[in-house]
């Protein structure tokens, strides 16, 4: 069975990619399994994040890897906080930290205002010095609420409002959040990718 890194070591993201990466077949392994060191996220883009953690984790195991850099992109910060989501409220700071800044970052902005999106680039590399890389890049709209709704999910999720479906990403269940997020739309498009390049 083919063996894949997943470079991350964000434990929502791995749960969401455990349901993801199913239709590979492959066996999926986080790099903390490796003891991988956590690679300094230098890049200003998210695809530049996503190639670092994905080269790091290759390098260190020998073994294809996968990254994912996300993030979320508010229209009123001029797309902040963006590739800097994780540490918005300061390094290592936490999903709560991140959530309260946010909050307070729009404090008094109208409804009308306060469209987001979720960015989720993955980068998939063979090896470390892979020439070809595959890279995804899918987002997903929505809306900053004003206080946060819902227990699932991980991140800005209970902040994060689907006018659609009348709830926040951590009310929806999880296979609907596989189904229609950033991650669940790139994933299903990296498995598609990574199926067309199989060898036949
Ligand atoms: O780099 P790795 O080790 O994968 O873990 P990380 O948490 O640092 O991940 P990123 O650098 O890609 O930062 C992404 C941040 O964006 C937020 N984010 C991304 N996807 C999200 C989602 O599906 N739901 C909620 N928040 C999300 C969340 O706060 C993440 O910490
Ligand atoms: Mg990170």
């Amino acid at each position: 069975m083919s063996r894949l890194i997943l470079a991350s070591g964000n434990a929502g993201k791995l749960k969401e990619f455990s349901e993801l990466l199913q239709p590979l077949g492959w066996q999926v392994e986080a790099q903390s399994s490796y003891q991988v060191e956590e690679a300094e996220e230098t890049g200003l883009t998210f695809v530049e994040n996503a190639l670092i953690k994905a080269r790091n984790a290759a390098q260190a195991t020998g073994l294809p890897a996968l990254a994912d850099d996300s993030g979320i992109e508010v229209d009123a910060l001029q797309g902040a906080p963006g590739i800097y989501s994780a540490r918005f409220a300061g390094p290592g700071s936490s999903d709560a930290e991140n959530n309260t800044k946010l909050l307070n970052s729009l404090k008094g902005l109208p409804e009308a205002e306060r469209s987001a999106r979720y960015w989720c680039v993955l980068a998939f590399l063979r090896f470390a010095e892979d020439p070809t890389p595959i890279i995804i890049q899918a987002s997903w709209e929505g809306r900053v609420l004003t206080e946060p709704r819902g227990e699932g999910g991980f991140g800005y999720d209970p902040l994060f409002w689907l006018p659609d479906l009348g709830k926040t990403a951590a009310e929806l269940p999880k296979q609907e959040k596989n189904r229609v997020s950033h991650r669940g739309r790139a994933s299903q498009l990296l498995v598609e990718a990574l199926q067309a390049h199989a060898p036949k």
